[in-house]
């Protein structure tokens, strides 16, 4: 998920200005000269390097084979249908499930592959407390069955076959839903971030931090937060450490890229558990009866922590700016 415009294209392309010229491309972190693309199917590549770990691990089976695109291909007709299903589309979010049926079949041993993803959770519905993970409830279940046939067609491997049926697929989709965690890389946040921190005389300082401001601000009012490239993505340590609403923890991506830190928020003594929070920053202050509703939906699970287990006495409040879903207040 390594940006491959610079700093400069991507925010003519956002801001569909084709004129606007950024100062200090030194801290542009996009190494064009270092780009290289897959020779049968055109897909390009940050560098050579990362087409032969792809080619290595699963570009193989995703490959297309041909430059064309007349849209007939079935990883084309996958994109196209969860575009027309979402927008904006960010289309990576499905394409980690081609990555993980491509990853098994060329997998040599296909059963270490497959060990690796049994180990994240992957539950549809918390029986205990009758509910489903959203993305399962009745508006997506229509979706997930057109996108099921798809994937079954054009990956119907036989080490696959648990999850091809209805449950199986939603399964998967579950495994995705609850431990998935969203990355975004840009060309010009990484160039923001360095051109933030560059050591320069006073009012050159003021000068570029106000460009940036203003980029920021004119970017806002043209594409809003949609300045990334983005996707989903598994990290197998960091799916194990469990939320709390008073986390001593944070996930935070320090390079820009898909490399993945958790940070100590608090000192830490051995034998602590390590906690982060799956709810945004905003929402981890909303009333325990907010939070918990959002975690049951999104992750099925009713919230042990700590703070939920001090604040179990709470009157049943919503707080008064509820979640962005708009959801019942169930
Ligand atoms: C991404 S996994 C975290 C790792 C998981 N505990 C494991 O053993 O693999 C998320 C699941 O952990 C459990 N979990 C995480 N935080 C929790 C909390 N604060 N209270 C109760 N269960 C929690 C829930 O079952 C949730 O669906």
């Amino acid at each position: 998920m390594r940006a491959l415009e610079t700093a400069e294209e991507n925010i003519r392309r956002l801001l569909n200005n084709p004129d606007i010229i950024i100062p200090n491309h030194e801290c542009c972190t996009t190494d064009k000269s270092s780009h290289t693309e897959c020779d049968l199917c055109g897909t390009e590549y940050c560098s050579q390097e990362c087409l032969q770990r792809a080619m290595a691990e699963y570009h193989q089976v995703l490959c297309m084979r041909t430059k064309s695109r007349d849209g007939s291909h079935p990883i084309e007709i996958i994109n196209e249908t969860w575009k027309n299903f979402y927008y904006p589309p960010e289309s990576g979010s499905i394409m980690i499930f081609a990555k993980i049926f491509a990853l098994i079949n060329q997998a040599a041993d296909k059963s270490k592959i497959l060990h690796k993803f049994s180990q994240f959770c992957q539950f549809t519905s918390n029986e205990d407390e009758e509910i489903t993970h959203k993305l399962l409830g009745d508006n997506f279940r229509h979706h997930i069955d057109v996108l099921r046939e798809m994937f079954v067609s054009a990956f119907g491997i036989p080490e696959c076959q648990h999850w091809m049926t209805p449950e199986g697929f939603s399964s998967l989709i579950a495994l995705v839903g609850t431990n998935g965690q969203g990355v975004g890389s840009s060309a010009l946040a990484e160039w923001a971030k360095r051109a933030g921190d560059l050591d320069l005389p006073r009012a050159e300082k003021e000068q570029l931090e106000e460009f940036i401001d203003n980029l920021y601000s004119n970017l806002d009012d043209e594409s809003g937060g949609f300045l990334n490239c983005e996707g989903s993505a598994l990290y197998e340590l960091q799916s194990k450490i469990n939320h709390s609403c008073d986390p001593n923890a944070e996930v935070c991506f320090l390079n820009g890229n898909s490399r993945i830190t958790v940070r100590a928020l608090k000192e830490i003594h051995q034998g602590d558990e390590i906690t982060i929070s799956y709810l945004s920053m905003c929402d981890v202050d909303r009333s325990r009866h907010s939070r918990q509703k959002e975690l049951r939906a999104n992750y099925l699970f009713q919230c042990q922590c700590t703070k939920c287990l001090t604040q179990a006495e709470d009157p049943d409040v919503t707080s008064d700016e509820e979640f962005s879903s708009g959801d019942d207040d169930n």
